[in-house]
């Protein structure tokens, strides 16, 4: 008869086993799906670099991820791996590297980029926001994160070619790692779809300034008592209430995915 000992061994052996098959399944699996992304690329005719981002899309896997998702692991853990998963298939199709603004945390900026984009795509961190608002505008093959926290002036003011298509995090979780609240940048995409949260430059509004139904300020700067003021809110709603004789300059900036809210 075999020992205790004996017995924990061949289970430990038959655990790892099966652990070997599924680690080998996952790998088969991302092997197939990098053929699946070579028809795609014939279908899609991607004809520029960092064409093949679909916001969109990424938005509706990552929701039927969260709703199919059972048991003790991490969402954010399973999330992190579809972000480098989905970062590096994007980049296969058209290649191209992210810019963050590091002025208000160095940590926070790479720990934002690289949760976004993982390790296959190259990061290039920028002394601000501005900075990265003028790059992106500049090139099709470049994807600009900016930190809602970092104060250094309007840089929304800036956006014109670069708008914004996504917003970070993706899945709201309280305690969650790389929490820091963050927009992505893009220069035009191809095949855009409407977004849920639309986005709008309010310049003027004074201190007193309220935004319309359902809209939330994300940054705001007043510099010489003129305020500038970037604001999200529900698709096809009214952004800013105007009081009498009040003029507001508004301007609509792109918007993103509504983000996924979950309590657990
Ligand atoms: O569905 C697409 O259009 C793709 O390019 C594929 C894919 C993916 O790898 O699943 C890659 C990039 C997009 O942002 C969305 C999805």
């Amino acid at each position: 008869m075999a020992s205790a000992d004996q017995q924990d061994t061949t289970r430990l052996s038959e655990l790892r086993a099966k652990i070997d098959a599924i680690d080998e399944s996952i790998h088969r699996l991302l092997m197939q799906r990098a053929m699946v992304i070579d028809e795609l690329i014939q279908t899609k005719g991607i004809a520029r670099s960092g064409a093949a981002f679909r916001p969109g899309r990424e938005a509706d896997m990552m929701r039927r991820l969260a709703t199919r998702h059972t048991g003790h692991l991490p969402i954010t853990a399973v999330e992190h791996l579809w972000r480098e998963i989905i970062s590096t298939f994007t980049a296969l199709q058209a290649p191209f590297s992210v810019a963050v603004s590091a002025k208000h945390d160095v940590a926070a900026a790479v720990e934002t980029a690289r949760f976004t984009c993982g390790f296959s795509v190259p990061m290039q961190l920028l002394p601000d926001a501005d900075s990265v608002v003028d790059l992106v505008g500049q090139s099709d093959a470049l994807m600009g994160i900016v930190l809602l926290n970092e104060k250094s002036g309007a840089w929304w003011k800036q956006l014109g070619r670069a708008t914004i298509v996504a917003r970070l995090p993706f899945i709201a979780v309280d305690g969650r790692p790389a929490n820091e609240p963050a927009l992505v940048l893009s220069s035009p995409l191809a095949d855009p779809v409407p977004f849920e949260v639309e986005c709008y430059v309010v310049n003027g509004g004074g201190p007193d300034f309220v935004p319309g139904d359902g809209f939330e300020v994300l940054a705001q700067d007043v510099t010489d008592g003129q305020y500038s003021r970037l604001i999200a809110g529900p698709r096809g709603g009214n952004p800013a209430y105007t009081s009498l004789g009040e003029s507001l300059d508004i301007r609509a900036i792109g918007g993103y995915a509504a983000p996924l809210r979950l309590d657990r």
